[in-house]
């Protein structure tokens, strides 16, 4: 414990023989690399720390299975809820939310602090841990759950707080931004992709949880819940994972300019009744060549804040993989260690906004739908006409030749539409395609994305 002068000073010396105790939970391809680093940076650490870190012993489920020889196989023990008890900080790197939340609740009971690159778990139930961590009077990290390696938390959370954040925007799912890239560059298909991720350790245990978006939502939920200083959970996001996402979709994405990105946005609006809320989304969206997301690739994650007197932000770098993530989790280590030994605490979490959160329909953008119509006169004044009625103005109309021919017999040819609108509301979109679905002559509306980064 640390002395202090009358002052409040520590009196303690800048260093100390002590240990800072590290238990570690998991230690698959984030924690075997937390271990790595633990190891190989050592003396640094204990340096910028103040005080030896000490890993007092790695919970695994299995202490007979293969490990990377970094591991010391006598550190491991399956009896993480002990091995919590006898640690300054405790790591959970094991993922899911039981029994990651149960272990976690019990560290903080000891009084440990907790570092965490679970997002699945915060995006769930982050008040809960949040609440323990205060009354304990313990720090609660998680750099590692949002944008891997990238230090996107800490600015949000410490740096930016006394700024006004309007909207967070970016690719925050390293694992889909992979696959998309790659179906764009290489034409290959999802499935073979998500494989080749897995293999990579970008995805999650399930990589369900990559492609169909529940990630990227997690992430989006706790930055917004950052950003806006109002709770958010994976719930109050308006989540489409990529896996509707077609060749075709990306081939017609090219043609048009952009790219297709999984992008999670996070932003103030408002409501209908005039009050100001938090709108959360995660879905595919096509990018402008020229913007630079669209340029972000393999398993790279970029985020842009944008904020009242800061302005626009952007972060890069690489949002998975074991020894990235890594560096997140240790750049956590090393703070709540740091406040063992010095005294001080991290940030707390503020909830006082607690603004409502809007429902998918209040999103406002701009949308590419693509239709296969009736190659004829007069459709596209029928098509145009339904746009106009629910207010939703378009920016461009593009038609491709008819890809499909007349028939002898005089039935029109098939020609595709791809219409381009000007910023609307998600309520009219969603009810002009609806309208635009029932016309005789719209063969098929084949695809209806988002445009986002203007
Ligand atoms: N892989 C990445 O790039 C990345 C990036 C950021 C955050 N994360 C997060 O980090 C966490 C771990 O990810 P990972 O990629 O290392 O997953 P992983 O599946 O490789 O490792 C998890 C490990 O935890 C072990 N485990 C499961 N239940 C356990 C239990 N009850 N007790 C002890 N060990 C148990 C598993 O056997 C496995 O070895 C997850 O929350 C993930 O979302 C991963
Ligand atoms: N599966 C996650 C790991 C990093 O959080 C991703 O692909 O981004
Ligand atoms: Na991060």
């Amino acid at each position: 414990m640390t002395e202090r002068d009358q002052t409040g000073r520590p009196t303690t010396p800048a260093t100390t023989t002590t240990p800072v105790r590290v238990a570690l939970l998991g230690c698959g391809v984030v924690g075997t690399e937390v271990v790595r680093l633990l190891t190989t940076q050592a003396a640094d650490l204990a340096a910028r720390v103040g005080a030896p870190l000490e890993l007092v012993g790695v919970a695994v489920r299995d202490v007979d299975a293969p490990r990377d020889p970094v591991v010391d196989r006598s550190l491991l023990t399956a009896d993480a809820e002990g091995l919590v008890a006898r640690a300054d900080v405790v790591v959970e790197v094991v993922g899911g939310i039981e029994p990651a939340r149960s272990l976690l609740l019990r560290a903080v009971e000891h009084g440990a602090a907790v570092v965490t690159a679970n997002k699945a778990l915060l995006a769930e139930d982050g008040p809960t841990l949040y609440a323990a961590a205060d009354a304990a009077g313990v720090d609660l990290y998680f750099e590692a759950a949002v944008a891997g390696a990238i230090p996107l938390v800490r600015p949000v959370r410490e740096s930016l707080t006394g700024d006004r954040i309007h909207r967070v925007l970016g690719i925050v799912n390293g694992t889909t931004n992979y696959v998309l890239d790659r179906m764009a560059t290489e034409g290959l298909g999802l499935a073979e992709v998500v494989a080749d991720a897995q293999a990579l350790g970008y995805a999650e245990a399930d990589p369900t949880a990559d492609v169909e978006g529940f990630d990227a939502a997690a992430k989006a939920a706790i930055l917004a819940s950052l950003a806006f200083h109002t709770r958010v959970s994976i719930a109050d996001v308006d989540r489409q994972g990529i896996t509707a996402v077609t060749a075709d979709d990306v081939a017609w994405a090219g043609r048009t300019g952009h790219v297709i990105k999984l992008l999670a946005i996070a932003e103030r609006r408002t409501g209908a009744d005039g009050a100001e809320g938090v709108q959360v989304r995660v879905h595919p969206s096509l990018v402008p060549l020229a913007h630079p997301l669209a340029g972000v690739r393999g398993a790279f994650n970029a985020v842009f804040v944008e904020a009242e007197a800061a302005g626009e932000l952007m972060f890069y770098g690489r949002g998975a993989g074991g020894a990235p993530t890594a560096s997140a989790v240790l750049g956590d280590v090393v703070s709540a260690a740091r406040h063992r030994v010095h005294g001080g605490r991290g940030p707390a979490e503020s909830w006082y906004a607690d603004l409502p959160v809007l429902p998918a329909d209040a999103a406002r953008t701009r949308y590419q739908v693509r239709l296969d119509v009736d190659d004829r006169p007069g459709v596209l004044a029928q098509v145009s006409a339904e746009l106009a009625e629910r207010g939703v103005s378009i920016e461009a109309v593009r038609q491709s030749p008819a890809d499909t021919p007349a028939t002898d017999d005089g039935a029109p040819g098939v020609a595709r539409l791809v219409i381009t609108t000007h910023e609307a509301p998600e309520a009219a979109l969603a009810a002009t395609v609806a309208a635009i679905r029932d016309l005789a002559s719209v063969r098929e509306v084949v695809s209806v994305l988002r445009v986002e980064g203007a």
